[in-house]
Parts: C-alpha cells; sequence; structure tokens
C-alpha cells in the first residue's frame, strides 16, 4: 500500500480525497493545512498530494526534495514563478502539476487541441468557466490548461494571444486572440465550454464536473503512477495514457 500524503487535508478537495484513498486501498499518511509541517508530512510519506493554495506550494516542494518523495501539485491560481518553482523541484523529484486530475477534461483537451489545429484563424475561440461562489482564482486553472491546448493546436504561445477581461469600450475583437470568461455562483463543482465561434456557425465542447470525487479519483491515480518516477516534470496525459 503506497503512503500517500495530503496539504489542504481538511479543505473541500483534500475530503474527496480521504474517501479516494481508502477506495483505491491506499493509506492515508497524514494531512496537514495552514500552519502544518510540510517537512514531517513528506518523511512520512512515499507521494505527496497539495490541493492547498499559492502561498504554499514553494514550501511544499522544498518539502517534497528534502525528503525525496513525489508531489502532485493540484493547486490552481499559479503564476509565472510557481512553475519556475515546479522545474527547479523537478529536477531532483517527478512533479505533476496539473490544472485538472479528471480523466474527461484531459480528453477534452485533447479534442481542443485537435480541433485548434484543424480550424483556422477564421474560428474565433472563447473560454467559458463556471465555479462555486467560493472559488478564489480566475480564470480557472483547467480555463487556462484548456487555453493552452488551443494554442498548442494553433501553434502560439497563449501568453501573447489571450484576452483575459473586457469591460467598457474593448474594441472589435482582436483575430487570433483566445478570450476567457469566468462565473461564479452555487455549488458547480467546475463547467468548462471551449468555443469555437465562425460566421455562421458555432462548435461547442464541454466538460461537466458533477463531484469532486472525478477530481480526487484523478489524483490518487496520479500518485500512485509517481512514486517510483525519476526525477522531470511529468502530465496527466502520461498517467492516462491520452
Ligand atoms: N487540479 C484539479 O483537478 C483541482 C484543483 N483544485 C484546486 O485545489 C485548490 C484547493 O481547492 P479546495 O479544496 O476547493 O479549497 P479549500 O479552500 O476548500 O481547501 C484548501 C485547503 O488548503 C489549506 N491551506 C491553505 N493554505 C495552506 C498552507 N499554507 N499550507 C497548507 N495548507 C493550506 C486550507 O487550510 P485552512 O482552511 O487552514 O486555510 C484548506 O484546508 C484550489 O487551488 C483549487 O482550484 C480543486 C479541484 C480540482
Ligand atoms: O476550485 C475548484 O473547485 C476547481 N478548481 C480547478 C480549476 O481551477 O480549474 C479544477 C476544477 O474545475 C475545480
Amino acid at each position: 500500500m503506497a503512503r500517500i500524503g495530503i496539504i489542504g487535508s481538511a479543505g473541500r478537495m483534500g475530503k474527496a480525497l480521504i474517501e479516494a484513498i481508502a477506495a483505491a486501498g491506499e493509506d492515508l499518511a497524514g494531512g496537514i493545512d495552514k500552519g502544518g509541517d510540510p517537512l514531517a508530512l513528506a518523511r512520512s510519506s512515499d507521494v505527496l498530494i497539495d490541493f492547498s493554495s499559492p502561498h504554499a506550494l514553494e514550501a511544499n516542494l522544498d518539502a517534497a526534495v528534502a525528503a525525496g518523495v513525489p508531489i502532485l501539485v493540484g493547486t490552481t491560481g499559479l503564476e509565472e514563478r510557481h512553475h519556475f518553482l515546479c522545474d527547479d523541484a523537478a529536477e531532483r523529484i517527478a512533479v505533476l502539476q496539473t490544472g485538472n486530475t479528471s480523466l474527461g477534461v484531459n480528453m477534452l483537451a485533447h479534442l481542443v487541441r485537435e480541433a485548434a489545429s484543424r480550424l483556422g484563424e477564421d474560428w474565433d475561440i472563447e473560454i467559458v468557466e463556471t465555479h462555486h461562489r467560493m472559488k478564489v482564482d480566475a480564470p480557472s486553472g483547467t480555463a487556462l490548461l484548456l487555453g493552452e491546448a488551443a494554442a498548442e493546436g494553433r501553434m502560439i504561445a497563449l501568453a501573447d494571444h489571450s484576452e483575459r477581461g473586457r469591460d467598457g469600450i474593448t474594441g472589435a475583437r482582436e483575430r487570433g486572440t483566445i478570450g476567457f470568461a469566468s462565473l461564479r455562483g452555487g455549488s458547480v463543482a467546475g463547467d468548462h465550454t471551449v468555443h469555437f465561434l465562425a460566421d455562421n456557425e458555432r462548435i461547442a465542447l464541454s466538460h461537466l464536473a458533477e463531484n469532486r470525487a472525478i477530481f480526487a479519483r484523478g489524483a490518487v491515480r496520479a500518485a500512485q503512477w509517481l512514486i517510483g518516477r525519476g526525477a522531470g516534470r511529468y502530465r496527466m496525459p502520461e498517467v492516462l495514457g491520452l
């Protein structure tokens, strides 16, 4: 049995993870929240799963490196510097960072990449996400993951082509951009639609999460997969065989 340590264990995802670890027949090594000791947790775990806060990421990666255990980072709201921290840690341990651990979203990303690669710039791309009222970051990590997939399909850099907020006299839509819009309310676990919009026709590719069990199941599967992996930065499609 693998010993899995959870960072953010009392949160919404932490609770779903505790159930998923038991359902997978694995061992819960322990869990911490704000003020907890990630190094002590890492030393008693075979793998760490982090669904907490971007503020915690540096200490969590340092703990995983010091203990020599792999880490799955599911926390969203990450900035460029957080990705550099993941890159640094990945020189010493296995690191898998993803905005969404579900099979369905990673399949959607594959479809989006394919559609974006075949449809030209006449097709505008807009990504709409809806989440529960307690979510603190926008756009969602998943929306950004889907935006990256669309940008890869188009062979462009998302950072140079994203439109993250419209308000007031915005002017006409800039050709070739990828737009993001966020809705917040209720208890929605996570809905994402990638719209491809051309003259007189539209395609909408959607994923609707009915609960957090789908994220927890994928996270546990990724954690199992990470144990024994060499140093490096890994992605969910490798875990899921997509
Ligand atoms: N990749 C994916 O598939 C998914 C990613 N997420 C992401 O996971 C993250 C957590 O989501 P959710 O569970 O809904 O959020 P919650 O706010 O419910 O839980 C976050 C937990 O992290 C803890 N925490 C906060 N700061 C620290 C810290 N410095 N060190 C250790 N623990 C800390 C909180 O503890 P305390 O209450 O004491 O502050 C809390 O228990 C978000 O970024 C969310 O977007 C969510 C679902 C799926
Ligand atoms: O905060 C959430 O709840 C979720 N966060 C992730 C994200 O930002 O995409 C994944 C999922 O959509 C739920």
